[in-house]
């Protein structure tokens, strides 16, 4: 097994059960009008089928359609409007030209009504409860580390020399480049906690930082340098760490799987690119369909705001089927509040 830097306290918090805190939410980021919608569902799902006590928050773009809002709202989500962010006018060529827009997901650090947020990607499901991430102690980010095996890292040194942070010992670091590179974290899941000014320097530091390939997944690996405490591959399984490091996966103990492999995303898989046709990889997939379509997942209790109203979407089809056109009463509905 590569050396896990765990955060201290993982393992304590393990068996605790910590009571649920209104001031916590898992929160991820949708954009577009295309299919990651079905990611976010899903996700939304999962979290119900673990018993998770907090709700999950979706953060999105104003391209995201309300008839996606909709369906979010119906399971359960908080939905919450965020404006995109822009990298500076730049040449570089990110590893997907799509990455330009996830520099949104740095409008998170703005839910300050949140002491705690988890956040994850709209590719990833979490198939064990992980709610005793919420107790990991304040003051740092936490997050999986990364993997520098696959091809979307042919640009890094670390990649030419085969590097990687996942088995340090098998090539080492030339010591004549110096020290080996700073741990790196996948940025599809970690844990933080929004704050303003931490916000307001975010979006400071990113208007006098060149974009690099991996947009902001590189620039959060930078700016959070010093507060970084990796966690492990449990909460976070790249699906490329089972055929690069098979040695440090246990696919039983996994709590996490970021489908981030390349032709991966469930709801667009066709089973052709490399590795695709992998047993795990296959039961991993059926793994997340099985959650999809589990109609029983479903949310069923109305969404209530604390006034009474409805929110949208909920009871409507009950309401409906009990009244009459003619006197039915305009039922306050209400989406949940725009981005503060
Ligand atoms: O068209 C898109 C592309 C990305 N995303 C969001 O941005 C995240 C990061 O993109 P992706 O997961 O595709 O990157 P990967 O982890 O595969 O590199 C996704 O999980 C979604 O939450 C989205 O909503 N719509
Ligand atoms: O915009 C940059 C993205 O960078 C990361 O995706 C990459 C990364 O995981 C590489 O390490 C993998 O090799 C690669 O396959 C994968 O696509 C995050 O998962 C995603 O949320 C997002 O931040
Ligand atoms: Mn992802």
């Amino acid at each position: 097994m590569a050396p896990q830097h765990v955060s201290a306290g993982i393992k304590a918090v393990d068996s605790a059960k910590p009571a649920a805190l209104p001031n916590r939410a898992y929160v991820t980021f949708l954009a577009g009008n295309g299919d990651y919608v079905k990611g976010v569902v899903a996700l939304a799902k999962g979290l119900r089928k673990v018993k998770s006590a907090y709700p999950l928050l979706v953060a999105v773009l104003p391209d995201v359609p309300a008839d996606h809002r909709r369906l979010l709202l119906d399971q359960g989500c908080i939905v919450r409007e965020i404006d995109p962010i822009y990298p500076p006018e730049n040449q570089t060529q990110f590893a997907m030209a799509y990455y330009v827009i996830n520099y949104s997901k740095l409008r998170i650090w703005e839910f300050v009504e949140y002491k705690k947020m988890v956040y994850l990607d709209g590719d990833i499901q979490v198939y064990d409860n992980i709610d005793h991430l919420f107790e990991l102690e304040d003051g740092y980010f936490y997050a999986v580390m990364d993997c520098f095996c696959e091809k979307t890292w042919s640009h890094t040194p670390q990649y030419k020399l085969g590097y990687c942070q996942q088995c340090p010992e098998k090539v080492r670091w030339p010591s004549e480049m110096g020290h080996p590179p700073a741990l790196y974290f996948n940025a599809g899941m970690f844990v933080f906690e929004p704050n303003i000014s931490v916000y307001e320097k975010l979006l400071y530091t990113l208007k006098i930082t060149p974009p690099t390939p991996f947009a902001e997944q590189d620039f959060l690996n930078m700016f959070f340098k010093d507060i970084y405490k990796p966690i492990p591959n449990v909460y976070n399984l790249v699906l490329a760490m089972l055929w690069r490091h098979p040695e440090n996966v246990e696919l039983d103990q996994v709590k996490v799987v970021h489908y981030c492999a390349a032709g991966s995303k469930p709801w667009r898989y066709a089973g052709t690119e490399d590795n695709m046709q992998r047993e795990d990889i296959k039961m991993l997939v059926k793994k997340w369909w099985d959650v999809y379509n589990d109609e029983s997942l479903d949310s069923k209790k109305p969404v209530v705001h604390n006034d009474g109203a409805m929110e949208s979407g909920t009871l409507q089809p009950l309401i409906a089927a009990a009244m009459t056109e003619a006197n039915a009463p305009a039922v306050k509905y209400v989406a949940a509040p725009s981005a503060a």
